[in-house]
């Protein structure tokens, strides 16, 4: 290479290595993540060489700060982006190490989440944030999932591309084989830096990717690109029971998110565990591994109406309440908290989110407009005519399940003790602030996500 030139820049780079980046998803902006090894440092020469829109391309590095030579790294990432004139972003996070602290898949896992949160929070909509998982990757994913008892969601391996934060996520490398690549970055002159945990055989991947994967290999040639044709197979597989789901939903779903605990007994235990596992993905959260499926459908759909049955499940439960199946995202932000709204703002709590938008008259002052949980004691009164009635019995009648009646946002206009109920979650909100001309002159605007 001549001395000052961009590394890679004089290379021929291959139609086989170029052709992925050509072909990526549509995107407004690009980024790598980049962590200073092989793959994701060739993923970055083929963004800058081979892709052939204008698009502005970034690097991502995250720093865990976890191995000694963590800040080489970052500095290895910072110099390669210089070289080449990309714009680099680096971030540091703090990995939880601490034993049983750090979760079921412990640091590396701990670490992988961090990260993810990381590109979540860079990525704006329209942003592509490209990977370097290849071939190998993935068929090491798909061993390591089945040892680990997967069904055929996790069979399916790592999606091409999916949703990532406000962005999406896509690995263009995913159907070449690790040996080439590291050719091609070879021939092509590129440095990179080693990670010494990826030699690690304490960690299951590493155990697997350098002590059992080699033999397989060995013993059945091309068995990466064996392992990815069963994983597309189960990625078509899985595509068809959210198809399932979807068309079952309808006999399934009592019209606000909830499921019929009528419906779901109709269908059979196979079509039951699709349905729950695929409504718990709609929701955002990861179903739980069961090993008894058919102990846990019974328990929810079977138990008396004195029992409350429920499933736990990471970050969430399901709970059954007078013939519903309810998702209840774990109480993290809502428990006893206050906030206020101001006019034109909108305010996130739990699963629902308030506003005020202008109305009839935006000019018109309104008085301090507050949020919080329950206290007790609450009344709420539906018209200026009417006396007022307890929140508590409403509720009640109202058959909110009692964890729900504990996280609802209750709207208050004016100050703290002098205030007048106005809203009670999604349930009611007094006529002064809703329909198209509310007398306040604002109206508030209370959703909640349950898709
Ligand atoms: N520290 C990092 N900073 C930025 N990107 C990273 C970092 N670590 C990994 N990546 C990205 O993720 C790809 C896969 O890395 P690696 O195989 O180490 O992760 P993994 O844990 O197996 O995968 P995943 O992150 O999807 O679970 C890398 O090629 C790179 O694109």
């Amino acid at each position: 290479m001549t001395p000052g030139a961009k590394p890679g820049s004089g290379f021929a780079w291959p139609d086989t290595l170029c052709e992925p980046v050509r072909s990526l998803p549509s995107h407004s902006r690009l980024w790598v993540a980049l962590s200073g090894g092989l793959d994701s440092v060739l993923l970055l020469h083929l963004a800058a060489f081979c892709h052939r829109s204008r698009v502005p391309l970034g690097a991502i590095h995250v720093n865990h700060q976890l191995q000694p030579n963590a800040g080489e790294a970052e500095a290895f990432c910072r110099e390669q982006c210089g070289v080449l004139g990309i714009p680099f972003v680096a971030r540091r996070v703090i990995v939880n190490t601490g034993g049983n602290d750090s979760g079921a898949g412990g640091v590396e896992e701990a670490a992988r989440k961090a990260r993810y949160a990381v590109f979540e929070q860079i990525l704006e909509p329209g942003d592509l944030l490209l990977m370097a998982h290849h071939g190998d990757d993935q068929a090491e994913t798909v061993l390591f999932r089945l040892l680990r008892g997967s069904g055929v969601a996790g069979l399916a391996g790592m999606p091409r591309s999916r949703k990532l934060g406000a962005g999406h996520l896509a690995r263009p490398l995913l159907d070449l084989a690790r040996d080439d690549i590291v050719r091609w970055a070879r021939e092509a002159g590129l440095s990179w830096v080693e990670d010494p945990s990826n030699v690690d055989q304490v960690y299951d991947r590493n155990y697997l990717r350098h002590a059992i994967l080699p033999r397989l290999k060995a013993r059945w040639p091309g068995l990466a690109r064996r392992v990815r044709h069963s994983a597309s197979a189960c990625a078509d597989s899985e595509f068809l029971n959210g198809r399932l789901a979807e068309i079952q939903w309808a006999g399934c779903s009592d019209g606000e998110g909830r499921v019929l605990v009528a419906g779901v007994k109709a269908l059979t235990l196979s079509e039951q565990r699709n349905m729950l596992r695929w409504w718990i993905r709609k929701r955002g959260f990861h179903p739980p591994q069961l090993s008894d499926w058919r102990q846990v459908m019974h328990d929810l759909l079977e138990a008396g109406e004195d029992r409350e049955p429920e499933l736990l499940g990471e970050g969430f439960s399901l709970r059954r309440f007078q013939g519903r199946l309810y998702l209840v995202p774990d109480p993290v932000d809502v428990a006893r908290r206050v906030a206020t709204i101001a006019p034109g703002e909108k305010l996130k709590w739990g699963e629902w989110t308030l506003g005020l938008e202008p109305g009839t008259n935006p000019e018109q002052t309104i008085p301090p407009i507050r949020v919080s949980t329950r206290q007790g004691g609450e009344r709420l009164r539906f018209s200026p005519r009417e006396s007022s009635k307890s929140l508590k019995n409403w509720l009640q009648e109202k058959a909110v399940p009692p964890w729900e009646r504990a996280r609802l946002p209750l709207v208050f206009a004016g100050s703290e003790g002098v205030g007048e109920l106005i809203a009670v979650g999604d349930l009611w909100c007094s006529e002064q602030y809703s329909g198209s001309a509310p007398a306040a002159g604002w109206r508030l605007i209370v959703e909640r996500d349950c898709d």
